[in-house]
């Protein structure tokens, strides 16, 4: 077992407390740099998420010769070189721990007049592009991967692209927007179908950025030989980091906070839906607008819990919450059943496989199938588990040390500053008992 790293130790806590704010959207924040950079004048983005896999990004556009200010934390000013005004980066562009940066800086790259090279660390030198690579390369593109389709990707510049009609074979947001990114530079309509609609970001912002496309329900289409005017983007807060406290209140008894200004985009709040279902009481409080977005305050109560079989309508929509729901259903009373959520196994680790093996360590009884599992809620125990470096287990483990008989030690912890800086800090502010070494 690793033990690289950061580790963390969480123990049993009594009820949760306050207001919460956490950090800016992921999926925003690496959208909102990257269409800036390819603009034309100056976008402000506040609320920019601070964490390495965004700021893998900011830094991919800067080495390609985008000006860029951070006036504050969260607050990036781009002066946008336009569609054709990147320049090749001096070295390989390192995407981090960052499938998002990696597929999408692809469909952009694939358009450019220059060569690039896209590495990533360990977890993402694993993860497959060959679901961006083969449409891309029906478009035109020549990319470059390792045996299997994997990073690192020489992504050649020059080739003229042309417009595709495409049908997703998974219904992934990565994959839609690096066609539609490949899409921009290319001759004629590109167009998309997904097996099951996405989160819309790059569909929305190409929009607010003054791109004509059409989409709605699971399909986008847009055509080349237009530009991108600056606009500025707020980024509300990300639904998936509010995430671990909607499940850690729920299961804490007596808990009650609040969580600010959460983005609330349909597409991604299907474990809102979940966690209801299982007997969640959860109100959204001052539903507004933030930047085009849809946000609310989140009012999570503690309730008791019951098992579910999780509707395979939702995965699209919770892709990123399963962890933090297989310790809402370890526990809660009864079995709950995931099936449909085969691609939990390409994430930054096999997210089943690693929740299962550490909720097993825990006492609790779980049953791994290839799309899924089979988890019977219950008491949970403490001990020692391995995050394998998966920012969104190491953050379901901590919360599972909540209401654990015994401390629960999480090795591995250093990514979770991919996603979410600040947490175990935030999370002590309201309740936690959560110590690192
Ligand atoms: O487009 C995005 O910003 C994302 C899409 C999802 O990945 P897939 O497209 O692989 O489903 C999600 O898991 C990831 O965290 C962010
Ligand atoms: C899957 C995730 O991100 P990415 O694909 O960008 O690495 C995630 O944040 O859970």
């Amino acid at each position: 077992m690793s033990s690289s790293g950061e580790c963390w130790s969480s123990s049993r806590a009594t009820a949760l407390q306050g207001e919460v704010r956490v950090p800016g959207d992921k999926s925003i924040s690496h959208r909102a740099v990257m269409f800036a950079s390819l603009a034309e004048g100056t976008s402000r983005v506040s609320g920019f998420l601070e964490g390495e896999d965004t700021r893998a990004t900011a830094r991919a556009f800067a080495a390609m010769g985008v000006t860029m200010q951070q006036p504050s934390a969260s607050e990036r000013i781009v002066h946008g070189a336009g569609l054709h005004g990147l320049h090749a980066a001096a070295d390989a562009i390192d995407c981090g721990n960052a499938g998002t940066g990696m597929r999408l800086l692809t469909g952009i790259l694939a358009g450019q007049a220059f060569d690039s090279t896209l590495i990533g660390d360990e977890s993402l030198s694993h993860r497959p592009m060959r679901r961006v690579i083969d449409p891309l390369a029906r478009m035109g593109a020549q990319i470059d991967a390792q045996q299997g389709g994997l990073p690192p990707l020489r992504v050649h510049g020059g080739r003229p692209l042309r417009g595709i009609d495409y049908a997703l074979p998974v219904a992934s947001a990565q994959v839609k927007s690096a066609i539609l990114l490949a899409g921009l530079y290319a001759d004629g309509e590109t167009r998309i179908s997904e097996p099951h609609p996405t989160r819309d970001y790059t569909e929305r912002m190409l929009a607010a950025f003054g791109w004509p496309i059409a989409f709605g329900e699971g399909r986008a289409s847009l055509s080349g030989g237009h530009r991108l005017r600056a606009t500025d983007v707020v980024v509300p807060a990300d639904f998936s980091s509010a995430a671990f406290f909607l499940v850690a209140a729920s299961i804490v008894p007596g808990s009650d906070l609040l969580l600010r200004e959460v983005g609330i985009n349909p597409r991604r709040t299907g474990l809102l839906q979940a966690l209801r279902l299982m007997g969640a009481d959860i109100v959204l409080e001052r539903e507004r607008e933030l930047g085009g977005e849809a946000v609310a305050d989140l009012r999570v109560r503690h309730a008791r819990l019951h098992g579910i079989a999780v509707p395979e309508t939702l995965v699209p929509d919770m892709i990123d919450e399963f962890p933090i729901l297989f310790v809402a259903a370890a526990a809660a009373q009864g079995t709950t059943r995931v099936t449909g959520a085969a691609e939990l196994r390409v994430k930054e680790s096999d997210r089943i496989a690693v929740m299962a093996q550490g909720l097993r360590k825990l006492g609790v009884a779980i049953e791994e199938t290839p799309d899924g599992a089979l988890i019977e809620g219950g008491r949970l125990g403490g001990g020692e588990v391995d995050s394998v470096g998966d920012h969104r287990c190491a953050m379901s483990f901590a919360v599972a040390g909540l209401l654990a008989a015994t401390p629960v030690q999480i090795l591995d912890c250093e990514n979770v500053a991919t996603s979410f800086p600040g947490f175990v800090a935030l999370a002590n502010g309201c309740g936690f008992v959560l110590v690192t070494w």
